[in-house]
């Protein structure tokens, strides 16, 4: 059997934490009828599956598999070839960066900003885009169990490798910790742990990077201020006045670190009754408020994006690991999330400090 016939089957295996054909990773050799896969590093979680999708592509070849782990040489020469050419720790979302950022904030807590976040990176995902999600709520982390993670991130050497899960790229500070312990770190540790984030996963080339921010206006959304210069605020408030006002300051200070703002999100507007009509538990006007009082702060127009009515099978979703976008899309909330994915995948990336690329 001929060996470029082996690698054109095995070209069909897809790295799942890298996203890459294991063929462009180099992580296959093919002697005559013998493969044999050079993992990253030994025991990572991807492991198995690789495995059995290798021994599926060259089954009708009968090849024999053999695991194997690359050298120091190997993984040094894959680590260069994933930054594509930059250096290693550099922030790949500086001004020049080609994705679209968003900083989803909310000011209050307990508003659904988790929940609300992980449903539209899921969304844009479903779209066909390339999404990475940040879970920066350092606090209050939630996002692996809305998305139903379990494995801790792989690491190959300094370079952290994300779980993906629903096709999105997710990092989170609770991959980190032990026993789900409580953080208390001081803002430099904040600071290190966002850039680590940011700098030290490979997040390959993505479309969109969605950051759940912690609620309030803390160090860490100074620190994401300034490592995402070309990133964009997104306020998410329950309709109730007291929310608005609080949710109004987290706007204002993506401001203030020079973040424009997309617009507002009002989540949990309204219950849909047994007969069809909307009980308003947490009253009304709540993201109009919002961003009325961000357009005049901001001088520019700041829309509402949407309204997500109350939900039982999102919060059930949610809690199960199970994104009611994908497993529930006729839900009105689900919709709702749906129509709010596709204006913001239709926002145009911000130019300003971009370096413009001309080809003569
Ligand atoms: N539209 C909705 N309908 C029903 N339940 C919802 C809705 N949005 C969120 N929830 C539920 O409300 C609870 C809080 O949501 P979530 O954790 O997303 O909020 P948060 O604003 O990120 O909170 P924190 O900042 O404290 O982490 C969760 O149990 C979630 O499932």
């Amino acid at each position: 059997m001929s060996e470029s016939a082996i690698k054109r089957a095995l070209d069909k295996v897809i790295d799942p934490e890298l996203r890459l054909p294991i063929t462009d990773l180099d992580m296959v050799e093919i002697v005559e009828n013998n493969v044999t896969v050079k993992l990253t590093v030994a025991g990572c979680p991807a492991a198995q599956r690789i495995e059995a999708d290798v021994r599926a592509a060259v089954a009708e070849f009968e090849s024999t598999v053999t695991m194997s782990v690359m050298n120091q040489t190997e993984r040094d020469a894959l680590k260069a070839k994933l930054r594509n050419g930059k250096a290693p720790r550099q922030n790949p979302f500086d001004t020049d960066t080609l994705t679209r950022v968003y900083l989803v904030g909310s000011g209050k807590g307990g508003v659904g900003k988790s929940s609300v976040t992980a449903n539209l990176a899921v969304a844009l995902a479903d779209k066909g885009f390339r999404v990475g999600l940040v879970d920066a709520d350092i606090f209050g982390f939630s996002i692996p169990g809305q998305l139903g993670i379990k494995d801790k991130p792989t690491r190959v050497d300094e370079m952290i490798l994300p779980p993906v899960a629903f096709d999105v790229k997710v990092i989170s500070i609770g991959m980190f910790l032990d026993d789900n312990k409580p953080v208390a770190w001081r803002g430099p540790m904040l600071h290190r742990a966002i850039e680590q984030f940011l700098c030290d996963v490979y997040w390959g080339d993505l479309d969109f990077l969605l950051i759940d921010m912690p609620p309030g206006t803390g160090d860490v959304a100074i620190s994401l201020g300034q490592l995402l210069p070309t990133a964009k605020t997104i306020v998410v408030t329950t309709p109730q006045l007291a929310a608005a006002e609080v949710a109004e300051r987290s706007g204002a200070v993506g401001l203030q670190t020079g973040q424009s703002i997309l617009g507002v999100i009002e989540n949990m507007s309204w219950l849909v009754q047994p007969d069809g009509s909307r009980l308003e538990i947490f009253g009304s006007g709540g993201a109009e408020d919002v961003a009325a009082r961000l357009t005049t702060l901001s001088g520019s127009p700041v829309p509402v994006l949407g309204q997500i009515p109350l939900s039982i099978p999102l919060r059930e979703g949610s809690d199960a690991g199970n994104p009611i976008v994908l497993s529930d899309p006729a839900d009105p909330a689900a919709s709702a999330i749906g129509e709010i994915a596709l204006k913001i995948s239709q926002d145009k990336i911000g130019l300003a400090g971009k370096k413009l690329r001309v080809s003569l």
